[in-house]
């Protein structure tokens, strides 16, 4: 068994303001965590922090053992650290079949050129389509991306960012701007994700949070309020005293 992701006495300040202050957290392999917590409390910043985007102040990030602190973005990549939107952008103009291929395509080095003669590879096209399948996009393959649901676009999102074959997936805000009855796709997507995949999800819409996590950190100020199940989170009294005290997140 592997340990995934172990966070030490994280802090990040900027300038004076100090956003994360000494944060301890573990993502093991096959773990479905939600971050929450008001507006400012430092989500992000602590997504950025693991992905490598932000540079820490203090404390270390280790991936199965090794010391990953002081490595750049797309080392952490290629370890499979990946956040949605962090590598990918959606090709809008182009369909869901051609968008997964370019992100395929990427991993593999290739590139633009093979790209060009258009479907060649059966193991990439392969690929595509356990990824379509996965995410039940086989219906959308050939539509082009700008003329489906906002919740579709996010879908071909997510299965870009699983074309990189990450180990730990960050999804920052899965839901953000997804009408509410596309919700579900989001839901259904996270839920359909590989077991031993480790997943942290950063999210405002507490009803996704507490339909697919198992496990809920709590993020107030740049610290760890408290770690829980939604269970134990929902029944919090500093908790709900946050939220019920008209905070949002
Ligand atoms: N690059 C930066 N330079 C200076 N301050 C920053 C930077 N990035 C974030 N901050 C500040 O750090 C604090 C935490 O921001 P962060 O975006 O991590 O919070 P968040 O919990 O993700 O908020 P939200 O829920 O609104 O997305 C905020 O006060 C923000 O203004």
């Amino acid at each position: 068994m592997t340990e995934g992701l172990v966070v030490r006495g994280l802090s990040k300040r900027f300038g004076g303001l100090v956003v994360s202050d000494g944060l301890d957290f573990d993502l093991p392999p096959g773990a479905r965590k939600a971050l929450i917590g008001p507006n400012g409390a430092g989500k992000s910043t602590f997504a950025n922090l693991v992905t490598g985007i932000h540079a820490p102040s203090s404390g270390s990030i280790r991936f199965d053992g090794a010391d990953i602190s002081d490595m750049d973005e797309t080392a952490r990549v290629r370890l499979g650290i990946a956040k949605t939107f962090q590598i990918t952008t959606l090709f809008t103009g182009l369909t869901v079949r051609e968008n997964l291929r370019l992100a395929v395509l990427e991993r593999e080095r290739r590139g633009f050129r093979l790209f060009c003669r258009a479907d060649g590879d059966p193991e990439v096209e392969a690929e595509i389509a356990a990824l379509m399948d996965q995410l039940a996009l086989e219906p959308l393959a050939d539509r082009v991306v700008e003329r489906l649901a906002y919740g579709q676009q996010r879908l071909v999102e997510l299965a870009m960012t699983l074309a990189l074959k990450p180990r730990v997936l960050i999804l920052d805000e899965p839901a953000a701007g997804v009408p509410g009855s596309e919700t579900h796709l989001i839901t259904d997507a996270i839920e359909a994700l590989p077991a031993d995949l480790a997943v942290l999800i950063i999210e405002h819409d507490m009803e996704l949070v507490f339909r697919v996590a198992r496990s809920i950190v709590v993020l107030v100020a740049g610290r760890i309020l408290t770690e829980g199940t939604p269970a134990q989170i929902a029944s919090d009294p500093q908790v709900r005293e946050l939220y019920l005290g008209g905070a949002h997140g």
